[in-house]
């Protein structure tokens, strides 16, 4: 595609262990395959890097999506597709983002907090019901699901191949990238 290419940030939201990162990483796997220019920014890599030092109070995570989207929009109007994670759990930046990002995809990653508590990738969530980690998103911190996102990846109850192709779908439907001859099969 090289510089014909246009640009998009697609931004996943949802709770810890809901999905983001692993559907990101597929996507990634998938996107380079047809040869499109991107960068993955996610919540762990950007917290230690862009956004070190910064916490998890309301503000301190607005400031972290701001400074997350900031980038973004830099890359997106540089033609690159932008694939970020984060919990992101706040409506209003969520839309101030978008509304800073022409080109802009939504993706909640809707698996109820049970599931992604069973899951406990990180073992996270076992630590903030023992009080460890205070304010944890879905436990004692809100999560405000979007109103209207691009896609919905529901991962409690579809395969991480079903998920990708949606986004894929997305993306084709929109323009953003070609259809393949075959469709993913991660
Ligand atoms: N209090 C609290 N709440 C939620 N998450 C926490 C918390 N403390 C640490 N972590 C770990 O930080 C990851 C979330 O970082 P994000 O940058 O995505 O969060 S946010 O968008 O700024 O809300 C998140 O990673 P993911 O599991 O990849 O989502 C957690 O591993
Ligand atoms: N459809 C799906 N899409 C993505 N992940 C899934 C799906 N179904 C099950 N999972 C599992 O859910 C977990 C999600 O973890 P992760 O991607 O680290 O979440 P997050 O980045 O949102 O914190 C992984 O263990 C993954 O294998």
């Amino acid at each position: 595609m090289g510089s014909q290419q246009r640009g998009v940030t697609v931004w996943f939201t949802g709770l810890s262990g809901s999905g983001k990162s692993t559907i990101a990483r597929a996507l990634e796997e998938e996107l380079r395959a047809r040869d499109c220019q991107l960068e993955v920014l996610d919540g762990d890599i950007v917290r230690t890097n862009l956004t070190k030092g910064l916490g998890f109070s309301k503000e301190d995570r607005d400031e972290n999506i701001r400074r997350i989207g900031f980038v973004s929009h830099l890359l997106t109007r540089n033609g690159v597709i932008v694939l970020v994670s984060a919990i992101s759990p706040y409506q209003a930046v969520r839309e101030e983002v978008r509304d800073r990002i022409e080109d802009f995809v939504e993706v909640y990653v809707s698996a109820p907090v049970e599931v992604c508590e069973e899951r406990d990738v990180k073992g996270l969530y076992k630590k903030a019901r023992a009080g460890e980690i205070k304010g944890f998103t879905g436990i004692d911190d809100p999560y405000e699901p979007p109103t209207h996102p691009e896609v919905d990846c529901r991962t409690h109850e579809e395969t991480l191949t079903e998920s990708v192709n949606k986004v894929l779908a997305k993306l084709e439907e929109l323009g953003y990238i070609q259809p393949a001859a075959t469709p993913a099969s991660v």
